[in-house]
């Protein structure tokens, strides 16, 4: 577990971490959500020892990352995945690294066969791509298998067949016990890997909730009904909205309804009851973008945040 505690820091008359609070459970992916310039990578780089904070404490796993003996044993990050030299193969870099821990050749091996990066693991860095980068840099987050990890920005600038890998990669470290935390600018790429997000602004929290909890905020329970028979399914809807005692029944086009107030499986039933045919029933699905702008919508603040930041 990674717990964020308080973390104030300033660049000289910028102040990048403003009592940034939060914690990452393992077992779990939380999403760090927030514009550009909202203190994502500074928090980062505040957990692994690469930047210090001017008062607060960030711990892994109870201690500060500067009192971890082998760190990349206890947590793995995902920075910027061109840092590495060039010149050098991806598997002579994970040795370096693993040397460096106490590891040895077969974990490098491991983490190529992971990362999905055998057969170039002895070409150079220098000819690969952005998403054999982004391969590399899990690769070597991995190395010393740690419990905690952290992933800043992992989808950006990988192609549509990256972005699916790395998803499922992601959702898969937390599904095996991991704490997982990844950054990101945009909400909906969170969709359906994260379970918690933090969303922050100006360097601190905003929000902090369960990807569930945020989602059933926002949805309006619509269902959207194709039929042929519009006219005898809205009676048998109408009578069921207002047994129910509150909804509506609205026409969308030749041979549609939405009816708020009826859950699916309650129209198929009633409409199969009456003998109505339908083709179609579409449950309105609220998406995670959907619960970013119903947070934000009060925040002048935090509008401000987003419309005065992007760099
Ligand atoms: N080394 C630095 N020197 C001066 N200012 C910095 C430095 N690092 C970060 N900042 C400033 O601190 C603020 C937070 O930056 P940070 O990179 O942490 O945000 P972020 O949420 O990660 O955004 P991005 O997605 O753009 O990386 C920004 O205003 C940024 O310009």
């Amino acid at each position: 577990m990674i717990n964020v505690n308080g973390l104030r820091k300033r660049f000289g008359a910028v102040t990048a971490l403003d009592g940034m609070t939060f914690t990452v459970p393992a077992g779990q992916v939380t999403g760090f959500v927030g514009p550009n310039g909202a203190g994502k990578s500074t928090t980062m780089r505040v957990i692994l020892g690469l930047d210090t904070a001017d008062s607060g404490e960030a711990l892994i796993g109870g201690r500060p990352y500067r009192e971890l003996r082998n760190p990349l044993r206890h947590v793995g990050a995902l920075l910027d995945a061109s840092a590495v030299g060039p010149s050098r193969t991806a598997r002579n870099h994970l040795l370096w690294l693993a040397h460096s821990q106490g590891l040895g050749a077969r974990r490098v091996d491991e983490v190529l066969q992971e990362a999905g990066l055998t057969s170039v693991a002895r070409r150079r860095v220098g000819g690969f791509s952005l998403g054999m980068r982004q391969r590399l840099g899990i690769a070597a987050a991995l190395i010393g298998d740690p419990p905690a990890l952290m992933l800043d920005e992992p989808f950006n600038g990988m192609d549509p067949e990256g972005i699916i890998w790395m998803r499922r990669f992601t959702r898969a470290l937390a599904d095996a016990g991991r704490a997982v935390l990844v950054s990101s600018h945009l909400m909906n790429e969170l969709e359906d890997i994260a379970d918690r997000v933090v969303v922050v602004g100006r360097g601190k929290v905003f929000a902090d909730a369960g990807v569930a909890e945020l989602l059933a905020a926002v949805s309006d329970g619509r269902v959207t009904v194709r039929t042929t028979a519009g006219g005898p399914a809205a009676a048998v809807l109408e009578a069921a909205v207002l047994a129910a005692g509150g909804g509506s029944v609205t026409p969308a086009g030749p041979d549609a309804l939405v009816v708020a107030g009826l859950s699916a499986e309650e129209i198929a039933g009633l409409l199969g009851r009456h003998d109505v045919p339908f083709s179609e029933l579409t449950a309105h699905r609220a998406t995670l973008e959907d619960a970013y702008l119903n947070l934000t919508r009060d925040a002048v603040e935090y509008r401000a945040t987003v419309a005065g930041e992007g760099r």
